[in-house]
């Protein structure tokens, strides 16, 4: 018989929900295609296989952080004894980049070869819709071609949201390919993107400000984004408040950026070597040609609409990962969703995503990890008289090699949902934030009380000491 569609199914976007779907497709014995392609910043930045996560998301910037790191570590080495390193030393930021970039680079080859051997046919090609079977792909020449499919996953991510000027402001996707140094920055936005960027770039030594619209990290914690901000204001960062942007013009020959906000009525501005926008993200939706065929978007995001089975408005069309709408935008996320949707289309599984209780870290200088509900969401939620805090503070044992007055930042705090005893909200501020919340996101899950949290035994004495408190 004559095979209708040249693929069982079509992945389109090879991020982090695209690799994962069409794999997981691809091991139960379907012939997949995958087209991923990454259309150029406006500073013509692009890259590699991976999608966000690999190339300008959550690999250079936890690389960046980590080596802002080890200019601070140098100090405790000194107080640890070891010798030779007295002096300061210089950060070599183009060597950092290339390093972060060989990195990046050997993910793609992996990436790509990992297609390879799961028999996926992969297309560096941009894809856009011609009917709900049919896909246009147009290569980096312009040159185009025309696939079929039964089924079609779109995972096509987001971009990083420009507001005023973007040849004149850098994002996350620039930074991390830039080989000059940043210099003076300011950085717009206060959330994930915003502090992780701001806190680097200051790491490496650079005069770094951050223009915050309202309040720092204000979708999370306010108690623990107050700690975030402390420590970093304590250590050089400076944050203006309630600002907004006013405006961004070159000066200085085009080398730098004049920036004017207005605070409280009053216009304020300063001069910077670099400007970064860290304002959220649009879903790249917008030239796939999806409403024509009937798949609906969100008209305010340009996200996806899809059902908790990530079924579109189109049937033979599912939509994953961070182009979806009311989805939280993180790769495990997107891996996990990827996988259970390729269970559920060729496999005998049922399953769908569970979206709560989702663990996430904020790779800031004093990493901030949750999970559940801020103080302010569970008070919403079951009344101030419902919930019940229980906080600690503590200074971690690695910090004690030298006095440092920043550790009162460090601290954590359960929440405690009184008539059921369940931690209904767990929150961290201190060092490997993403190793300690990873180890309590089972806890949630399996809806873990304070009472089984009393009476779980810590591996070593100071996690004791960071736990008993929260007793
Ligand atoms: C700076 C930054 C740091 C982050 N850090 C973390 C972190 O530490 N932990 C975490 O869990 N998450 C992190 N994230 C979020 C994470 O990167 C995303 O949630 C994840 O990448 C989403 O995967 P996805 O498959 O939905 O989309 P993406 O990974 O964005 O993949 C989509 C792919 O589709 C391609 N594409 C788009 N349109 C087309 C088209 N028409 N044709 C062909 N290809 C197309 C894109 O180029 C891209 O390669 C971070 C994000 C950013 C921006
Ligand atoms: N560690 C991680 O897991 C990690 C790291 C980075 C990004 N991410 C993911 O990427 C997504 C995007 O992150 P993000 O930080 O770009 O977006 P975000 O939506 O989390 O935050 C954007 C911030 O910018 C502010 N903002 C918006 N417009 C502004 C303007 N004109 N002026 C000043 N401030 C403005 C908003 O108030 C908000 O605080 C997040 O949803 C997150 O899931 C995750």
């Amino acid at each position: 018989m004559l095979k209708k569609f040249q693929y069982d199914l079509f992945v389109i976007g090879g991020g982090a929900g695209g690799l994962a779907s069409s794999k997981a497709s691809a091991l139960l014995g379907k012939k997949v295609g995958m087209a991923d392609y990454a259309t150029p910043s406006p500073h013509a930045t692009t890259w590699g296989t991976g999608g966000t996560c690999v190339n300008v998301g959550c690999v250079p910037t936890k690389l960046m952080p980590f080596s802002a790191r080890m200019g601070e570590i140098r100090k405790d080495q000194i107080a640890a004894g070891y010798q030779g390193i007295e002096s300061e030393g210089k950060h070599n930021w183009k060597q950092l980049i290339e390093t972060v970039q060989k990195h990046i680079k050997e993910l793609n080859v992996r990436q790509e070869s990992s297609l390879k051997d799961h028999g996926i046919d992969y297309y560096n090609k941009f894809a856009k819709f011609i009917d709900r079977h049919t896909i246009e792909l147009t290569d980096v020449k312009g040159e185009k071609e025309i696939i079929s499919a039964k089924n079609i996953i779109v995972c096509v991510g987001s971009r990083p949201m420009l507001y005023q000027d973007p040849k004149l402001v850098i994002t996350s996707e620039d930074v991390f390919q830039q080989t000059t140094p940043p210099g003076k920055t300011l950085v717009i936005g206060a959330s994930y993107v915003g502090l992780e960027c701001a806190g680097f770039i200051h790491g490496f030594g650079f005069d770094t400000t951050v223009l915050v619209r309202t309040r720092v990290m204000r979708n999370f914690d306010q108690e623990m984004a107050q700690k975030v901000e402390g420590y970093m204001s304590d250590n050089g960062i400076k944050f203006v408040k309630r600002a907004l942007l006013q405006s961004i013009s070159a000066v200085d020959n085009g080398k730098r950026r004049l920036v004017k906000w207005v605070r409280d009525g009053v216009v304020e501005e300063d001069i910077y070597d670099t400007v970064l926008y860290g304002i959220g993200r649009q879903a790249s939706t917008k030239q796939l040609n999806l409403e024509s065929i009937g798949v609906k978007i969100d008209a305010r995001n340009y996200k996806i609409m899809a059902d908790e089975y990530d079924r579109t408005t189109v049937d033979n069309i599912y939509a994953i990962g961070d182009c979806c709408l009311n989805r939280l935008e993180y790769t495990p996320i997107a891996v996990m969703a990827g996988r259970k949707l390729a269970k559920r289309l060729y496999g005998d599984s049922n399953e769908i995503m569970d979206y709560a209780d989702v663990a996430t870290t904020i790779y800031t200088p004093i990493e901030y990890g949750c999970i559940g509900l801020s103080e302010e969401r569970a008070q919403q939620r079951y009344g101030q008289d419902g919930i019940k805090i229980y906080r600690t503070h503590f200074k971690p044992l690695q910090w004690s090699f030298r006095q440092r007055d920043d550790a009162k930042y460090c601290g954590g705090k359960l929440i405690v949902h009184k008539e059921s005893d369940r931690i209904v909200g767990f929150h961290y501020v201190g060092p490997e934030a993403a190793e300690v919340t990873q180890g309590f996101a089972v806890a949630m899950k399996m809806k873990c009380t304070k009472k089984d949290f009393d009476n779980t035994v810590p591996i070593h004495p100071s996690l004791a000491e960071e736990m008993v408190l929260m007793k």
